[in-house]
């Protein structure tokens, strides 16, 4: 494959903003694809794919690399793909046989798979043989995956429609509404997505709110509802009957989840921004079903955001569990007695998963809960992103 100097140019500078200037790399390669309307879609996949690339591969390409220079490290990058570099100038310096001896020299599991070494033994103490393969698992490119709405159309129909623009798709067994890409692409281009045929979704994340067991008619919140993927998916489950009450703690993120809801037909979501502990105590035992979708490490969804991991640290991941903690004991009070309640997160450690609700299920306030089962969903096991899932009932 021909380097060409425009979108490698492209990648260096993504990769600038992201390390120097520390912003989130989805935003940044939205932005820079904006930037030039001559690439093309290849022009636009090199890029997408080489940012996410070299932010996977960070830590391992730094070790590697002659210096910090950003284009020895794109070059190092490539070089490491068993590709050849062209002769530019921006390339001088890097030798290809120091780097394949520099590389072969490496031995530590932080630096051959590219994750802090906080982290690295963080995983290993808390998933234990588990952690291996889940790391190198997570360091492989997701799926795309769409959520069908059934509110308007069924998983064959959309499959045959899509087929027509020459989108393969194939339906995986045990999620009744996905459809995965049988190649990536710019999906929202399509006029399916703009006649709010099918959201994007990953597998694993449609097991929530199925976990629910929502029936049309029913009161349900979602507490942190942020841009509204479940709250989407819980209206098509509920047959666009009864009322959701989407909340979020960042009120501006629900807009989204109203455009969203307008483009899938969906008029049961009640968009309510959380403005303190009121808003939660004027909603005392009123759902039948509530969501609990918690902010989390994102440590199940490294395939997708893999800059996550240079972004969190050891303080990071003990607030969130915080949060996570609050979030139970202060919100568990919506539910009715008899209710259905599903905690969940896109993390695989435990401690933001089964040990927060052993905690809750041992405290004063989660005395009148049980569980009723949990999904502790690896990457390495389902092929989607890792999740968990716990369903509790709050006793009558
Ligand atoms: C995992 S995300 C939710 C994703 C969303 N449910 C979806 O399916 O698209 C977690 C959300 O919790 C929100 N959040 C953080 N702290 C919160 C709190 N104390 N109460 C309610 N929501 C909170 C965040 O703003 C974020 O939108």
């Amino acid at each position: 494959m021909k380097l060409h100097t425009s979108t490698v140019n492209g990648v260096v500078t993504a990769i600038d903003e992201i390390f120097k200037n520390n912003r989130y790399a989805d935003k940044v390669i939205e932005r820079t694809l904006k930037s030039n309307p001559k690439w093309g879609a290849r022009d636009r996949g090199f890029i997408a794919e080489s940012v996410y690339d070299m932010v996977r591969w960070w830590k391992l390409i730094n070790a590697v690399s002659p210096s910090s220079d950003t284009f020895h490290l794109f070059g190092t990058y490539w070089l490491l793909q068993g590709k050849e570099l062209p002769e530019w100038r921006e390339f001088k310096g890097i030798n290809a046989e120091v780097v394949e001896r520099k590389y072969k020299r490496i031995t530590d599991r932080a630096t051959l798979q590219s994750i802090p070494e906080w982290l690295d033994k963080m995983g290993e103490e808390l998933l234990g043989e588990k952690w291996e393969e889940e790391l190198s698992t997570l360091n492989t490119q997701a799926d795309v995956v769409l959520r069908v709405n059934t509110l308007k159309i069924s998983r064959e129909d959309l499959m045959n429609r899509l087929a027509k623009d020459d989108i393969d798709t194939y339906a995986p067994k045990g999620y009744k509404d996905a459809l995965v890409l049988g190649r990536r692409q710019n999906i929202f281009k399509n006029a399916a997505f703009k006649e709010g045929l099918f959201e994007v979704q990953d597998a694993s994340s449609q097991l929530v709110a199925q976990a629910l067991e929502v029936e049309p008619g029913m009161r349900v919140i979602d507490a942190c509802a942020g841009a509204g993927g479940k709250s989407l998916h819980l209206a098509a489950l509920m047959e666009n009957k009864g009322r959701i009450i989407s909340m979020d703690v960042e009120g501006w993120k629900l807009q989204n989840t109203k455009l969203r809801a307008r483009r899938n037909g969906i008029s049961i979501i009640e968009p309510r921004p959380i403005e303190g502990n009121k808003t939660i105590k004027r909603l005392k035992e009123s759902a039948d079903r509530l969501l609990l979708d918690v902010p989390c490490t994102g440590l199940g969804v490294l395939r997708r955001n893999p800059d996550t991991k240079w972004k969190i640290s050891p303080e990071s991941v003990a607030k969130v569990q915080e949060i996570q903690q609050e979030i139970l004991q202060n919100y568990a009070v919506m539910l009715k007695p008899g209710g259905i309640m599903v905690y969940a997160t896109c993390s695989i450690l435990p401690s933001e998963n089964q040990h927060q609700i052993e905690k809750f299920l041992t405290s004063e306030k989660g005395k009148t809960f049980e569980l009723i089962e949990d999904q502790k969903v690896l990457a390495q096991e389902s092929g989607f992103d890792g999740f968990y899932i716990a369903k509790l009932k709050k006793k009558d």
